[in-house]
């Protein structure tokens, strides 16, 4: 299905062989009445080939728009600028995704990068039975009916749903928590490279939370996945997540390994961030906010995004946007002041993995 992919070069940086997706220089804009939103603020992030990459940061900050962006999914009039580009697990040219035609990223959704959205609890169509999904996507694909029937029930099985029943049932019939894990079964159907999750667990209870996310890491080891997760839940995503990636006001702030982000976040925001976790195993709805808001999209203010809100902010913050530079080896931020940062905002305690 590859070969009428557009080609992208393959850059000689000796990167590219353990990342899955690259996304350079991405941006998403609107144009609104007040004038243009700029929704992702030139972001650039490697998705690296087996990783779960938890996306985190309040609402609004962009998270969906730049997961929306790993798949050229964003919604018209919406439009993304800058880079994607997939590179096949197997080898082969990397594809340019988002210069790919529809029907080629109608397929690469399914087949290269799969996404369950945010909010897809009501995703299913309420007068088609799940079984009926399962057999549209893959006669929409052209796929063998019986045979790709086998794979959705040893998916079923595989997110602890009993197949004939699940396949029978219409949508109403299930539960929250099974319709979760009835879409993460579907969206593997065609056996994609990467998974991207947005918010997976809003909505459900902590028990049922805590097992979609448990599911997601036995998946990813039987399926060879790499994950995406999004969420605002810094607390729950810490478990499951090799990289986080911190964004405020459309852009990503930090970045790095978990251990390191939580032992010793860099930034500012990230540092009031975990600050307003009341305990690392605390339910979300408990978290603290920090104080201020966060920015509206037609007004961001310049220099750093963040310098309404720092104790730290300096004339240097407030006219110029810090990029990410190294803390130490993988881990990133884009303050001009972390050394800085770890003496002002204390952490209120001490918070493991
Ligand atoms: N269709 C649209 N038109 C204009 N602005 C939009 C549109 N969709 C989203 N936005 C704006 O883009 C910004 C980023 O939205 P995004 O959905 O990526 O945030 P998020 O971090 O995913 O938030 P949440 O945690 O609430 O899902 C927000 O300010 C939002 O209001
Ligand atoms: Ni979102």
């Amino acid at each position: 299905m590859s070969s009428q992919y557009t080609r992208r070069e393959t850059r000689d940086d000796g990167q590219s062989a353990h990342n899955v997706l690259e996304i350079s220089n991405a941006s998403v804009a609107f144009a609104m009445e007040r004038g243009d939103a700029r929704v992702l603020d030139d972001v650039s992030i490697n998705v690296r080939r087996g990783e779960v990459l938890g996306v985190v940061g309040e609402s609004g900050s962009g998270k969906s728009m730049l997961a929306d962006s790993m798949l050229d999914a964003i919604d018209s009039p919406g439009t993304l600028t800058g880079d994607v580009t997939f590179h096949p697990p197997e080898g082969g040219d990397p594809i340019a995704v988002n210069q790919l035609s529809k029907e080629e990223l109608r397929q690469f959704r399914w087949e290269r990068v799969s996404m369950v959205v945010q909010g897809a609890l009501d995703s299913f169509n309420p007068t088609l039975s799940i079984g009926e999904h399962f057999v549209e996507t893959l006669r929409a694909h052209d796929y063998d009916v019986a045979e790709g029937m086998e794979r959705a029930r040893q998916l079923i099985s595989d997110v602890h749903l009993e197949p004939d029943r699940i396949l029978d049932a219409y949508p109403y019939e299930l539960s929250g928590g099974m319709t979760q894990r009835a879409l993460i079964a579907l969206s593997l159907l065609l056996d994609p490279d990467v998974l991207v999750m947005d918010e997976p667990t809003a909505a459900l209870d902590l028990l049922m939370q805590q097992s979609i996310l448990k599911l997601l890491s036995e998946l990813k080891d039987e399926y060879d996945l790499t994950i995406v997760i999004v969420t605002h839940d810094l607390s729950h995503v810490a478990r499951i997540s090799d990289r986080l990636a911190v964004m405020y006001a459309f852009e990503i702030l930090e970045l790095g390994p978990v251990g390191d982000i939580v032992a010793n976040p860099s930034h500012p925001y990230t540092r009031e961030l975990l600050n307003s976790i009341p305990d690392i195993d605390a339910d979300l709805d408990e978290m603290a906010s920090i104080e201020g808001t966060s920015p509206d999209p037609l007004n961001v203010p310049r220099g750093c995004s963040y310098h309404t809100r720092c104790p730290l902010a300096d004339e240097q913050c407030r006219e110029t946007n810090p990029d990410l530079f190294e803390v130490s080896g993988d881990h990133s931020a884009a303050c001009f002041y972390t050394d800085e940062a770890r003496e002002t905002i204390p952490l209120k305690k001490e918070v493991t993995k």
